[in-house]
């Protein structure tokens, strides 16, 4: 029988603090069946009870650096001395078990991504905070991060928002996260589509 739902990728980015995971946390609630986060790599060691291939694909330097020559990423970064990437494998594992997958990544990974030779191009949703003074008070509302932390992420987001703006964004769709429940219907329709 052929498929009737589009399982092509769908990427959401947005500033931190845009509100990405709650609105994807409520999705994932409505829809338990049908959407998927892909497994990353990377090559810091596994933590704690870290298991390979669960939280990750631990692997070392030389085989994520292979993958990456192979372009076998979407898209990948080094923070430190640490690398992450999010292969089209691990996407391509999602989609076997008839899931759509999503990928929350920021803006680099979203260049990357749109950019890649060989990977079907997935469907770009970017969510926007109504406001930057909305956005800062978000942020210290979720009081999950050091002030340090906040301004950094403030200055990024400025980044992200020009980004998004700029002709080389490859979003298909911008929400603005004011109201919780619009927000939610507006990325469910464009995620979801008509099925929903
Ligand atoms: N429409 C909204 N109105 C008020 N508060 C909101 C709204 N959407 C999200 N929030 C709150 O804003 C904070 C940031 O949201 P969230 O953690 O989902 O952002 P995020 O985009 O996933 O950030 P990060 O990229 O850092 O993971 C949370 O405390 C969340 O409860």
């Amino acid at each position: 029988m052929a498929p009737t739902r589009s399982s092509r990728a769908i990427v959401i980015s947005g500033p931190s603090g845009a509100g990405k995971s709650t609105i994807l946390k409520r999705l994932f609630d409505e829809y338990p069946d049908r959407f998927g986060f892909s497994v990353s790599h990377t090559t810091r060691a596994p933590r704690g009870a870290e298991q390979d291939g669960v939280e990750y694909h631990f692997v070392t330097k030389e085989q994520f650096n292979d993958l990456v020559e192979k372009k076998g990423f979407v898209e990948h970064a080094t923070f430190g001395s640490n690398s992450y990437g999010t292969s089209i494998a691990a996407i391509e594992e999602i989609e076997k078990k008839g899931r759509t997958c999503i990928l929350d990544i920021e803006m680099e990974g979203v260049k990357q991504v749109a950019n890649h030779p060989t990977f079907p191009r997935p469907r770009f949703l970017f969510l926007s905070p109504p406001s930057m003074d909305i956005l800062e008070k978000r942020l210290r509302g979720r009081a999950t991060d050091k002030e340090a932390d906040i301004l950094k992420r403030l200055n990024q987001a400025k980044v992200e928002m020009e980004f998004a703006k700029s002709p080389e964004a490859p979003h298909d769709k911008i929400v603005v996260n004011d109201d919780l429940e619009k927000a939610y219907q507006e990325a469910k329709a464009f995620i979801v589509g008509e099925d929903a």
